[in-house]
């Protein structure tokens, strides 16, 4: 592997906008090259979930410690539980000879970014983007696994999502989310390290 495949890419975006089916598509196509890193979290195991595995199962204390040693390099609270991810898992993904994969959680991606941007992990940074608000409302619906009000609450965070892509220097690639035969395709050359003419962020203001 190349020394420019082995920089982390942290892939993020509006929720709904296809960043799992992008992933998913290029670790079927890949399987040996790229992996996600292990996150901590404090939440309990659900049935089946196994530790080191899905997660670093970890409790609130053991959180607090590694957070206080600087261990994160993003973290993030969903209700009472804490998600960080380490620096040490990604290591261990690189050591592999694998790039990490880092899908920032959607929730509060930008939250998320802004706190990679401040270590020195220096990553590459992609942003998917939708076509239209109108179909990242409608993919979100079609996804069906979110309820009325949630959608809109998604749609809300995506708002300050996609302004701060329109930042200067918020990230590398742009790819907008339209037809997924050309997402993937700008998306597998970024992830393989060869360049690629970024996309214009679309207006999105309908
Ligand atoms: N280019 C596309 N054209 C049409 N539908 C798409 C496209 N890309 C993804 N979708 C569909 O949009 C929905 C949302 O995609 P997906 O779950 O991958 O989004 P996501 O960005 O990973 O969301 P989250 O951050 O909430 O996990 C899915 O139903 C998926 O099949």
């Amino acid at each position: 592997m190349s020394q420019k495949t082995n920089i982390p890419l942290v892939i993020f975006g509006p929720s709904g906008v296809g960043k799992g089916t992008l992933i998913k598509r290029l670790f079927a196509e890949f399987p040996d090259q790229f992996a996600f890193s292990v996150s901590h979290t404090t939440r309990l195991p659900r049935p089946g979930e196994t530790d080191g595995k899905e997660y670093h199962f970890v409790t609130q204390d053991k959180f607090k410690s590694l957070l206080d040693e600087g261990a994160f390099i993003e973290h993030a609270q969903f209700s009472t539980n804490y998600y960080g991810t380490s620096i040490k898992a990604i290591k261990a993904v690189q050591a592999t000879g694998k790039r990490c994969i880092l899908d920032i959680e959607s929730q509060a991606s930008t939250q998320g970014v802004r706190q990679v941007k401040q270590t020195d992990l220096n990553p590459v940074y992609v942003f998917i983007s939708p076509p239209s608000m109108t179909i990242l409302r409608e993919r979100l619906r079609g996804r069906g696994t979110d309820s009325e009000e949630a959608i809109q609450r998604r749609l809300r965070i995506a708002l300050s999502e996609i302004s701060y892509a329109k930042e200067e220097g918020a990230c590398d690639y742009i790819i907008v989310n339209d037809n997924l035969d050309i997402a993937y395709s700008k998306f597998r050359d970024v992830a393989l390290g060869n360049p690629i003419d970024g996309d214009t962020l679309p207006p999105l203001d309908d």
